[in-house]
């Protein structure tokens, strides 16, 4: 199924606009779970099936997979999810960037390896290093626009001159993935939830473009701020991402219950904006 018509399932179907980030640091895992070989993989189900009715998507985090050489147990945990939780769309936060050549194989990685629905992408190497994952029409390509940490203003804040007058870097991103690269319909965008006023020129630029929304919970953005600057007409349009607030919800064997208390609480304030 292409991505977006999952997402569009599971926005009306689950009620959701919540997606819950898989980042496994085993450092902060219950008492029970340290030092087994399989934490990270137990750790994230308990989390994927205490919280799947209450999602529009997950997103794996590949580098707290990779850093603990899990990648199997990330693979694991994506056929976990589309066997258990089928309709849910798995995005793959990996933040590539590379030339055309290796930009085939991440492409391979994360569709065919990994299984992952979407990915995210870099796109400052420009268009011919994302055209290995626009070449998978189905897959979600959601590209970095607006970041949510401070520094993203360092590069993203910068005026350029571009054929269409000039703006900044963050809005001519907006406007090419939009206007050029979106031909199959497989496009997003990210912005972080930390800056809402941006959140509200990007969806000026892309009209009903879904974005991927971190930055609530753990980096303090405002849920009502992101909801009335980025909500389309029909009250969707947004993966608005938590991680580290619901999967560390709770320290004890009860973790996903804690987490499932978490996620729920903040499904229903997103939805008090909607
Ligand atoms: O601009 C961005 C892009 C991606 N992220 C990722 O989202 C989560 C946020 O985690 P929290 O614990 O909810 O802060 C994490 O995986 C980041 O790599 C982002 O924060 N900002």
């Amino acid at each position: 199924m292409h991505f977006m018509t999952a997402l569009r399932a599971a926005w009306q179907q689950r009620d959701s606009l919540l997606c819950v980030g898989l980042d496994p640091d085993p450092a902060r895992f219950p008492a029970h779970l340290q030092g087994r070989s399989d934490a990270i993989l137990r750790f994230c189900t308990q989390i994927v099936d205490a919280t799947a009715d209450l999602v529009c998507c997950f997103k794996p985090q590949i580098a707290y997979f990779a850093a603990h050489r899990a990648e199997d147990q990330l693979e694991a945990l994506v056929e976990h999810i589309h066997a258990r939780h089928p309709g849910t769309p798995v995005v793959l936060d990996a933040k590539r960037g590379d030339i055309g050549s290796t930009a085939e194989q991440y492409a391979i990685e994360a569709f065919e390896r990994f299984k992952a629905d979407a990915i995210t992408v870099n796109p400052y190497m420009g268009r011919d290093s994302v055209d290995p994952y626009l070449a998978y029409p189905d897959k979600g390509v959601i590209l970095l626009c607006r970041t949510s940490n401070p520094g993203g203003s360092d590069l993203q804040f910068l005026e350029v001159d571009t054929s269409k007058g000039r703006m900044k870097l963050y809005e001519h991103v907006a406007r090419t993935v939009a206007e050029d690269w979106n031909a199959s319909g497989n496009c997003a965008l990210v912005v972080g939830a930390t800056f809402p006023a941006e959140i509200a020129r990007v969806r000026a630029l892309v009209g009903e473009l879904p974005l991927l929304v971190p930055g609530i919970g753990a980096q303090g953005g405002d849920i009502a701020a992101t909801l009335a600057a980025g909500r389309t007409e029909n009250g969707t349009g947004l993966m608005i991402n938590s991680s580290r607030a619901v999967l560390y919800a709770g320290k004890g064997e009860d973790f996903a219950e804690a987490a499932r208390r978490v996620a729920e609480e903040t499904r229903d304030a997103i939805n008090a904006y909607r």
